[in-house]
């Protein structure tokens, strides 16, 4: 991305000359740049950092703090953030060494405001470029970390992924459909920071909270004039980034009208700019009910679920991808214990049989609370009693039996010979346990096998 247009243009102008100061602070508001005028150097320090977006202007001989320490200051702080220096005659060797030490570029007093703006619009142009690279590097940091983040070998989640470095890639609305907590917020993050949108931000809206007599205070900005129309308050964040519309069918269809009015056509107002500008998104939202389903039965609006659906992604539930019920365990396990500062106590078989024969309602939510709960060494097995009445003796060695089967084919990849070898179980008996526990050794099978 290389169109600033949207990137305030802010100049920190320091000079000791109050007349001067006025007088530039002026001229520079009339030709579109942000100012902050300060009369000192050591004022003009205060909450400037690396994360400071604009460029500074100051001049050399000042009381105090001259203008040359006062760009090694600066410097010292943030050796991308561009300074130049205003200097009189006698001051040209001083600018020159600071030139040379990486100020952004000096100029001569006197000078017309049109010299004055050109050199600052270069100054600000760089500043955004590295302010972009900034954030575009910190982003694929944090991809890194996403992509370590999406666990899960089964075939469903390999197809996942590719069609997430895919979707990443084009560009498109999107609709994901799961039941709660399968990771539908996991992957639109997860397409987001994988796409040329990543620089930018994820804006999360929770449909469920948005309600009617609110929606105009949130989503209808004020136009310059101070009246409300199509500029968009709280969404002008996702400008340019990902607005993931979390639980659409949470929307009452009026709602729904609304929202897809603005989302067709909104505009904000970018700091110090003439005129608004439409509003660049891209949409994600989320259903936990089958989207074509939420269409006939007239909850969700056909107009709304064209804009977005040109690409649907279903995610299953846990129980439909168990095989990577234990990689995520462990990964729930390694990500409570960095967070919770403790080490996990070992696995034991209770927990191991748990994992392998409950059904996870709750999904990769209810499965990280019991990775957890098992971190903290409380009875992890209390966190779902209600779907899980069985927990006598019975019960458990039931558990027990269908964790040991998992796991033998498990290790067998899916080869029910050798897992009952290694159970040494004849066969009949295997099979019938098989039958019993609901297990099919094909869903243990690797993707090449
Ligand atoms: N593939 C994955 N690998 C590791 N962790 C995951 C993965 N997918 C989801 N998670 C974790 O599982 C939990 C639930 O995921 P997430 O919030 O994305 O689900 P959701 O479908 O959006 O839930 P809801 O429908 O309730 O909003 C989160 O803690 C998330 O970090």
């Amino acid at each position: 991305m290389t169109d600033h247009d949207d990137t305030p243009r802010l100049v920190r102008l320091v000079d000791d000359d109050a007349d001067l100061l006025a007088a530039q602070a002026q001229a520079l508001r009339v030709a579109g740049f942000l100012t902050e005028p300060f009369a000192s150097a050591e004022a003009a320090l205060s909450g400037l950092g690396p994360d400071w977006p604009g460029v500074v202007l100051s001049d050399v001989r000042m009381p105090g703090m001259d203008g040359f320490a006062f760009f090694q200051r600066l410097h010292a702080m943030d050796p991308e953030l561009p300074v130049i220096l205003l200097t009189g005659h006698a001051d040209v060797p001083m600018a020159v060494a600071a030139l040379k030490q990486g100020a952004y570029d000096f100029l001569s007093k006197p000078l017309g405001a049109d010299q004055l703006a050109a050199a600052l619009n270069r100054a600000c142009q760089s500043r955004a470029l590295v302010m972009e690279n900034r954030a575009l590097r910190r982003a694929q940091q944090e991809t890194a970390a996403e992509e370590t983040r999406l666990i899960g070998q089964s075939a469903v989640m390999q197809h996942l992924r590719d069609a997430i470095a895919r979707l990443a890639e084009t560009g498109g609305d999107l609709l994901l459909a799961g039941p709660g907590g399968s990771g539908k917020e996991t992957v639109a993050r997860a397409i987001h920071r994988q796409s040329a949108r990543r620089a930018r931000a994820f804006v999360h809206i929770a449909c469920e909270t948005l309600k009617e007599a609110r929606f105009d205070a949130e989503f209808m900005g004020l136009d310059a004039a101070g009246r409300q129309g199509r500029v968009a308050g709280r969404l002008e964040k996702a400008h340019r980034g990902t607005l993931y519309l979390d639980g659409i069918d949470r929307l009452s269809p009026a709602l729904q009208a609304r929202l897809l009015a603005l989302i067709e056509g909104a505009e904000f107002w970018p700091m110090g700019a003439a005129a608004p500008r439409p509003l660049d998104l891209r949409v994600i939202a989320s259903t936990g009910v089958d989207p074509e389903r939420l269409v006939r039965d007239g909850v969700l609006r056909a107009d709304l679920y064209y804009r977005l659906s040109g690409v649907a992604l279903h995610l299953p539930a846990l129980a439909d991808r168990r095989e990577d019920v234990l990689d995520l365990f462990r990964h729930f396990i390694l990500e409570a214990g960095a967070r919770l500062k403790v080490h996990a106590p070992p696995m034991n078989p209770a927990i191991r049989a748990r994992l392998s024969s409950h059904d996870w309602p709750g999904n990769l939510r209810e499965l990280r609370q019991f990775a957890e709960a098992h971190v903290l060494g409380l009875p992890a097995f209390d966190t779902a009693p209600e779907d899980d009445p069985a927990q006598g003796l019975s019960q458990m060695v039931q558990d027990y039996e269908s964790g040991l089967i998992r796991e033998a084919l498990r290790l067998a990849g899916g080869n029910a010979t050798r897992a009952m070898e290694r159970l040494q179980l004849p066969r009949k008996t295997f099979y019938d346990k098989l039958t019993r526990h609901g297990i099919k050794p094909a869903d243990y099978r690797g993707p090449d096998s």
